[in-house]
């Protein structure tokens, strides 16, 4: 491996790398470059990276997490006559169009009622961001909740999507008195205070699915006492360093050096966190993994032929938020609606290109809904 590294590295032959399962210094569990002991990898060194990896009846994490699509190259997959395996583990494809379609009968109603929390004034993008993917994606009814400073610019703002004001958490234990209102999206742009942290609270008392994203994860991460009332109807959808808030713990597990395979890999990250919080946890980024506190899991690789990477940009994950609180008011489960939703976000992107930003978003998803027949 030395001599094949020193020979492309001094430009003297051109070699086309081609590797078998998996390159080798890279972990198949993790997608991280192995170290030595006492001598950890520094990043993405200490692997050859392969023109092509051939590897055997499925993929492994390791193809798609971290630096693994970078390392790996293209990947083939070869049938050996192995069964499939009955495995908790998932690799995202289209959802079923029968989950999203609507019924030729039923009215707004039928289809759910997403509330929206929205922060104070000229703070309000993200949850609008948020409130436009949760239409999109089908919810009959999307209604944004914001302080009484904020409602003239958001009046301003929003046709479709509805308006009111919620000026505490008492307003919003009251307003959820109607029972239709049957999934919650917080964080957003939502702020830090103690206004906010009171609504945290009331949305977690309320028991109904929630998405909780942004603000909100920042909020769990400094309250023990609001993690603790999390349920199995909530989605948490850090990035990383919202992950790295809430669970300090994990991640430094996670970041830590990867010596000897199998290492701690995001995949195990997200289980973690899920079994410990109960709930389920989104983690993002170009390889995204869901995970349920059973164990369950499922991972979006955005590489190769799925590669977006003008999702960098600012809100694209407020719209995600939305798009997954919009299929929990359309009644699905939470592990269904965050997978659904990040592989509907990810094609929404792709079919718009170059040039996205977060608004193009929400209006990208009718397109792809005609791709997939609805
Ligand atoms: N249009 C609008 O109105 C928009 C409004 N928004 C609203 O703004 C609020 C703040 O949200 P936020 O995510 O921008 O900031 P925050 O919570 O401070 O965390 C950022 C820090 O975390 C770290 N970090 C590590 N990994 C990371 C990763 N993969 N992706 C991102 N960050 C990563 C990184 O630190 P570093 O690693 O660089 O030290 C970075 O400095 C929130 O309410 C949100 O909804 C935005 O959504 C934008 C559009
Ligand atoms: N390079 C990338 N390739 C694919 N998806 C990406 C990439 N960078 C970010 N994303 C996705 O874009 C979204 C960004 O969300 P987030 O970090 O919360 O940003 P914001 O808070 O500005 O909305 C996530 O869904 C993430 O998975």
């Amino acid at each position: 491996m030395a001599g094949i590294a020193a020979l492309t590295a001094a430009g003297a032959v051109e070699v086309r790398i081609v590797a078998v399962d998996i390159p080798s210094g890279l972990c198949a569990d993790s997608g991280r470059v192995l170290g030595r002991e006492g001598r950890p990898a520094p990043e993405g060194r200490g692997v050859i990276p392969a023109d092509l990896t051939v590897t055997f009846h499925s993929l492994k994490p390791g193809h798609l997490l971290a630096d693994g699509p970078r390392l790996c190259g293209a990947v083939e997959v070869v049938p050996i006559g192995l069964p499939a395996a009955d495995s908790p583990l998932a690799l995202l494809e289209a959802p079923d169009p029968a989950l999203l379609a609507k019924a030729g009968f039923g009215h707004k109603y039928s289809h759910g009622h997403a509330l929206v929390l929205g922060g104070g004034r000229g703070r309000g993008g993200a949850a609008r961001l948020a409130a436009r993917g949760a239409l999109r994606m089908g919810a009959g009814l999307v209604t944004l909740g914001v302080p009484p400073a904020a409602l003239p610019e958001n009046a301003a703002r929003l046709d479709a999507v509805m308006l009111r004001v919620l000026a505490d958490a008492d307003a919003l234990t009251a307003m959820l008195g109607d029972g239709r209102l049957n999934a919650l999206c917080a964080g957003p742009g939502l702020g830090l205070g103690e206004r906010e942290k009171a609504l945290l609270a009331a949305v977690l008392e309320a028991g109904r699915p929630a998405l909780l994203d942004a603000d909100a994860i920042t909020l769990l991460a400094g309250d023990e006492g609001l993690r603790a009332r999390l349920h199995a109807g909530v989605v948490l959808t850090p990035h990383e360093g919202e992950f790295a808030r809430l669970c300090p713990g994990i991640a430094s597990r996670w970041r830590a050096p990867a010596i000897a395979g199998p290492a701690f890999s995001k995949l195990d990250a997200a289980r973690q966190a899920a079994a410990e919080l109960g709930c389920i946890v989104l983690l993002k980024g170009p390889d995204t993994v869901i995970a349920d506190p059973g164990g369950r899991a499922a991972i979006h690789a955005a590489v190769r032929d799925r590669a977006v990477p003008w999702l960098a940009t600012a809100g694209a994950g407020d719209v995600l938020a939305g798009m997954i609180a919009g299929l929990l008011a359309r009644g699905l489960p939470p592990f269904e609606a965050a997978s659904g939703a990040v592989w509907l976000h990810a094609e929404a992107a792709r079919r718009f290109g170059p040039g996205l930003i977060a608004e193009d978003l929400p209006e990208a998803l009718p397109g792809v809904f005609r791709a997939l027949g609805l």
